[in-house]
């Protein structure tokens, strides 16, 4: 079967860059990308390139190119899943926040309604694809939805996780490790997953294009989260042992990662990890784990969630401690508020938890981070509901410019890993601070002998000096 029309429902972080890949390297193929969410396409479809909503290095030139031929952003959703003969659902599955699993299990309501619509609007054969991050055994229940229309047209369901990371989503998905899909083991199933293939073939080689039954493809997207949150949390609960040791957890992360068996990335010590993903699809994996009766299960991989906690945590707390246990009334400046370098995303950012236990210590923050706007920042805070957002408005500021930013503060906490922050003329922030002048480097990737040189006390995450 041969692809020519692709709807894909959901225009985010995954949708928006994978589709525009698709239809960069399928110029035969027609993509459209749907969303509910009508100023998230009118952004998309914005003709100043660096306005569109998600933030990716190269992203504009791959949707400058494609859009418009043969890539095309609307609010039409029955029109695009009517045209298609494949169809992406790639919407967002959050932790539940009410009812039975609220705080662990996916959200799936979103994507029953996709399913629910793409049964109602649907005259011909379609092939449904998940692209969102699913609970394992999700395909039955969207079997199920779909094959009740009673108007004869058939579906099938695949499963294709998406694995790119933010701030290298486009290099990615031009290069993958491997592209998983999961089918039916009926012929049916196999000719879908064939059709699937044969698109990513188009810029995969063979060899990379993984296929395995629908469940083996589900759990293994939670999988991988949990395995690399995991070596996350692993190298953070040893940044701690390393301060009380005079060990340096930079040192200890290059010395086992040239181990070929265990390798060298994903070992880098941080204030916590963040993004919408790791700790979503970890307490999914674990309230799955629960569903089964697993509870030793649950409990090994619930301890990689309650470790990034403490690692935030012990980050502000420290921060509290070393300026002499009182920072009520103090500036403190936060250099980066996103989850990571490169991205505009802010969702579950270690930043947002260190903020709001300083907040909750009288602080006054001063935030500057080079593509996150004020509006998010203010929004990540109100939404933990800590204080009242008047409160949060008096107490922090967002400041458009490092400098202005590290004015009279007492301390400089670096909270996301952006390159641009090594090589700022740190004497001149120095000469403009409180003295002592104190920086808090919870990434690790500043300078901290010559910092010193300066004159800064200086604490970098897992280092004992
Ligand atoms: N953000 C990431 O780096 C990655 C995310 N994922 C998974 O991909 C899925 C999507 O994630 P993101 O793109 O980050 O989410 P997102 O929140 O950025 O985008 C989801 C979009 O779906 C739209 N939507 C929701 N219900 C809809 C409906 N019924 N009809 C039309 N549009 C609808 C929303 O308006 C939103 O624009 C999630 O399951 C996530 O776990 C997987 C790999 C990477
Ligand atoms: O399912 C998803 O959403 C995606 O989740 C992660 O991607 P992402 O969250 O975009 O970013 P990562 O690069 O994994 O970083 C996650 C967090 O871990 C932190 N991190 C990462 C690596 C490291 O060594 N140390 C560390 O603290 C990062 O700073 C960040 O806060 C996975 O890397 C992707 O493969 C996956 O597709």
């Amino acid at each position: 079967m041969n692809i020519k029309n692709i709807c894909c429902i959901g225009a985010g972080y995954v949708g928006g860059p994978t589709m525009a890949v698709v239809a960069q390297k399928c110029p035969h193929i027609k993509v459209t990308i749907v969303d509910i969410n009508a100023s998230r396409i009118a952004a998309w479809n914005n003709q100043d390139l660096s306005k569109l909503p998600v933030f990716e290095p190269g992203l504009d030139k791959i949707v400058g190119e494609a859009r418009g031929r043969n890539l095309f952003f609307s609010t039409d959703i029955d029109q695009a899943i009517d045209e298609a003969d494949m169809i992406f659902m790639s919407v967002n599955t959050p932790t539940k926040t009410y009812g039975k699993g609220k705080g662990m299990a996916a959200d799936l309501k979103y994507i029953e309604l996709c399913a629910r619509q793409i049964a109602r609007v649907s005259k011909s054969d379609k092939i449904v694809v998940e692209k969102s991050t699913l609970p394992v055994r999700t395909a039955s229940a969207i079997k199920n939805i779909l094959e009740h229309t009673g108007n004869g047209v058939k579906f099938q369901i695949l499963s294709n996780p998406e694995f790119l990371a933010e701030g290298t989503a486009v290099q990615d998905l031009l290069n993958p490790d491997r592209v998983l899909i999961g089918g039916d083991t009926t012929d049916a199933g196999q000719k879908a997953i064939q059709a699937l293939v044969d698109v990513y073939a188009n810029w995969v080689p063979k060899e990379r294009i993984l296929t395995t039954n629908v469940w083996s493809s589900e759990l293994s997207k939670l999988t991988a989260n949990a395995f690399l949150a995991q070596r996350v949390s692993s190298i953070n609960a040893l940044s701690q042992l390393c301060e009380k040791s005079g060990a340096d957890v930079h040192e200890v992360s290059k010395a086992i990662g040239m181990d070929s068996r265990i390798g060298s990335k994903f070992l880098k010590a941080s204030v916590g990890f963040g993004g919408s993903c790791f700790q979503k699809d970890i307490l999914n994996l674990v309230y799955i784990a629960k569903t089964y009766g697993l509870n030793e299960v649950a409990d090994y991989w619930e301890q990689v969630i309650l470790m990034n906690e403490h690692q935030k945590n012990r980050f502000s707390d420290n921060i509290v401690t070393t300026l002499y246990n009182t920072v009520s009334g103090k500036k403190i400046t936060f250099l980066g508020w996103a989850f990571k370098k490169d991205t505009n995303d802010t969702r579950e950012s270690p930043a947002i938890q260190v903020a709001d236990n300083l907040l909750s210590e009288r602080a006054h923050i001063s935030v500057y981070d080079p593509k996150v706007v004020e509006e998010r920042i203010y929004a990540d805070l109100d939404y933990l509901n800590t204080r009242s957002s008047e409160e949060n408005r008096a107490l922090l500021q967002v400041s458009n410019d490092p400098y202005t930013a590290s004015k009279a503060s007492h301390a400089i906490a670096v909270l996301t890993e952006w390159d641009e922050f090594k090589t700022y003329d740190w004497q001149k922030i120095y000469d403009q601070m409180q003295k002592p002048a104190f920086v808090f480097d919870g990434r690790g990737i500043l300078d901290t002998k010559a910092l010193e040189k300066i004159g800064f006390v200086c604490y970098k995450i897992g280092s004992g000096s």
